[in-house]
């Protein structure tokens, strides 16, 4: 436990040309929590991950990985932080096995544990029988599993999974988030990047929402969904012509609607609003045939922050899990990545 936050990040700017990818990020995520980040395509989450590694140099602001500074204290983040990326940047002409042992021997773990190390890693994540494979003879959902082999190779503190579960089948993805749990339950932090929702809800202790580069909440999940509104739909068996004014200055409740026997109540927290309704009901003597709560789901609450003026929203994004980051953040792989600039070791640019 080093007893700094996993990433603490205060007003984080990134500017590519006229672009602003990051517009003031400030964030804490503690360590060992389980942290999501969720956003519509461009929020800015690669921009994000990418200055944690040193892929992109940040053009304000400070963030550091348990107390180091990204750009100051390259080599001390970079070893704290395993990432596993969204595109398959791995070196394909090797076994893999051979790959995870560059990598270990690039992160200054001598020969004679990289070998150890790299079979734990691919026993852990499910693929050992896979070792002297390449990786471009690796089915998909292998392929997967050796990113997340690799982030694991050097024992990060913090791990970095961004779309970890693009394109996975239903097994995969439920394979994995067991995997990442347990890594989260042996003390690892995570920080997950996903268009899965429910993905954030199942996982996430806690989750921010950023969009066009700023951060539009940080809650859980539940407070998340709490700001959302529910629905309570109460069929009556034989209502008054006129209703009498039910949940009076309830300042949660948004609106009443009657339709015949059925009334829908739209409110926050309608599981607590229910109880009173009923007894209203109750007193006035309307008997209550069948009532149901349709709660909010994280995935409406997040196209509601995400919602532009233009009408666009992040609904499309949610489940394709399509982007075009590329990079695993350091000089172990031979494939280069996407960055506009690079953040050499001693803090200069390549
Ligand atoms: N190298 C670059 N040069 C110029 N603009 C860039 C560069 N990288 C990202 N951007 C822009 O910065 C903004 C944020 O992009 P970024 O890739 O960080 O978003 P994202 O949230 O990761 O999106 P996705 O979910 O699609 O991966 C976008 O407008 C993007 O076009």
């Amino acid at each position: 436990m080093s007893g700094q936050p996993a990433l603490d990040i205060e007003n984080l700017r990134k500017e590519y040309d006229d672009v602003t990818a990051l517009d003031g990020v400030s964030l804490t995520v503690p360590e060992g929590s389980f942290f999501g980040l969720l956003g519509p395509n461009g929020a800015g989450k690669t921009t994000f991950i990418n200055i944690l590694v040193g892929l992109v140099r940040k053009s304000g602001g400070t963030a550091r990985v348990f107390g180091h500074d990204v750009e100051a204290d390259y080599q001390q983040t970079r070893n704290a932080i395993g990432l596993a990326p969204q595109e398959f940047n791995v070196d394909r002409f090797f076994p893999i096995r051979e790959v995870l042992e560059h990598k270990a021997g690039y992160h200054g773990i001598p020969a004679s544990e990289a070998k150890a190390r790299a079979d734990e890693v691919l026993k852990q994540v499910g693929i050992y029988d896979k070792r002297d494979t390449r990786f471009d003879w690796l089915s998909g959902g292998m392929k997967r599993r050796f990113l997340l082999a690799r982030a694991l190779i050097t024992d990060p503190d913090l791990l970095i999974l961004d779309e970890p579960t693009a394109g996975v089948d239903v097994q995969l993805r439920r394979d994995l988030w067991e995997l990442v749990t347990d890594l989260n339950d042996q003390g690892k932090t995570i920080l997950l990047t996903t268009h899965y929702i429910e993905e954030a809800e199942r996982l996430c202790d806690e989750v921010a929402i950023l969009d066009s580069g700023q951060v539009r909440a940080v809650a859980t999940p539940d407070e998340l969904k709490d700001r959302g509104t529910d629905q309570i739909v109460v069929e009556l068996r034989e209502p008054p012509a006129t209703l009498p004014d039910l949940l009076a200055g309830d300042d949660r409740v948004e609106a009443i609607d009657r339709d015949g026997h059925q009334l829908t109540v739209t409110a926050r927290n309608g599981g607590l609003v229910a109880p009173q309704l009923v007894r209203e009901l109750d007193r006035e003597g309307i008997e209550i045939v069948d009532l149901e709560i349709t709660r909010t789901s994280l995935e409406e609450v997040f196209v509601e922050m995400t919602r532009h003026d233009d009408g666009d929203t992040a609904a499309g994004d949610a489940g394709d899990g399509d982007s075009d980051a590329d990079a695993d953040g350091d000089d172990s792989d031979t494939d280069s990545p996407r960055a506009e600039q690079q953040v050499a070791p001693d803090g200069g640019q390549r």
